[in-house]
């Protein structure tokens, strides 16, 4: 159809999937990802222990999108690359976000033969801002590039990055820089939730999530023009990587925008959250009006293609 699109070398029917994190912790989560119409999937980001996460409530919707404090709730590495081992059908991500630099060279070494055997990818997970004490990697330029030059030299496969926005354009030049070092980094997914934002409930007086005094990561609307500029920031600096664009998507009309920008495929969080997965269905025929309209065959005839004054 027109909505058909190859990621790595992987046909897709589709170019929408879920963020990490939204509906793919349980095997009851993943098994209504994989009967969704999205054309791929991601597996809630991991760690080599299974974690409960942090106290209720952590999530909540707000005005203009979603705040969550999860911190790193999952079943475990082993648990993930054994559903990667089981699945079959749609392409499957494996979020993969380790503890520190030891567990998430561990948790890519022992992927890698599942990787190659199954054809399931990596994104490596240098963003979540929800663990106390555990500062995000990504925006520690040195660290980062310490993390991915490690993960590169035991996982020879391509692999992506999850990736927190930046907000400067010096921090674009740098992060990209980093990344056009490595060629196992295949793609970059932006963005993740915006770390550490607050909402407060004027009537209760009080904030929305128990976690952290009620700081979290923001997601939905309030996300969505940052998330833009991060997918085109890098589509313009990394022009050997694909971009994952990720922050914002309701309907085909953010999702269009995250392709103009450069974006080869679009996750969504928390329209998805809120809406359930039945959204895929929704984006999909909305998206194939949207390309008719505009007399669009494929997703190439404008993928990056956004225009400038
Ligand atoms: O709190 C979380 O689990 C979480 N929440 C996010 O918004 N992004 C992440 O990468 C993670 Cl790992």
């Amino acid at each position: 159809g027109a909505l058909t699109t190859t990621f790595l070398g992987h046909q897709v029917s589709n170019p929408f999937l879920n963020a990490a994190g939204v509906l793919c912790r349980t095997p009851e989560d993943l098994l209504q990802l994989a009967s969704s119409v999205s054309g791929s999937m991601i597996t809630k980001s991991c760690t080599v222990e299974p974690r409960e996460g942090n106290p209720e409530p952590r999530y909540a919707a707000a005005p203009y999108g979603s705040i969550n404090s999860m911190g790193l709730p999952n079943l475990g590495f082993e648990f993930y690359k054994q559903f990667a081992v089981e699945h079959r059908g749609k392409l499957l991500f494996i979020s993969v976000s380790g503890m520190s630099m030891d567990e998430n060279v561990k948790m890519a070494k022992d992927l890698l033969p599942v990787a190659k055997e199954t054809g399931c990818i990596m994104e490596l997970n240098l963003s979540c801002p929800n663990v106390p004490g555990k500062p995000q990697v990504g925006y520690d330029f040195t660290t980062m590039r310490e993390y991915l030059q490690r993960v590169s030299s035991v996982y020879d496969a391509p692999f992506g990055v999850k990736l927190p926005p930046y907000f400067d354009i010096a921090h674009f030049d740098q992060a990209a820089a980093i990344f056009n070092e490595i060629p196992q980094v295949a793609f970059l997914t932006c963005v993740n939730s915006l770390g550490n934002g607050l909402v407060i409930d004027v009537d209760t007086e009080t904030v929305a999530i128990k976690p952290k005094d009620g700081f979290g990561g923001l997601g939905g609307r309030y996300i969505l023009p940052t998330a833009l500029a991060n997918v085109n920031a890098f589509y313009r600096r990394c022009p050997t990587k694909l971009v994952v664009g990720c922050g914002g998507v309701y309907s085909a009309n953010e999702a269009f925008q995250h392709i103009l920008a450069g974006a080869s495929l679009v996750q969504v969080g928390t329209a998805l959250h809120e809406e359930g997965p039945q959204i895929f269905q929704r984006v999909v025929d909305e998206f194939a009006l949207l390309m008719r309209a505009k007399g669009y065959n494929t997703i190439d005839d404008f993928k990056g293609k956004l225009k400038t004054l």
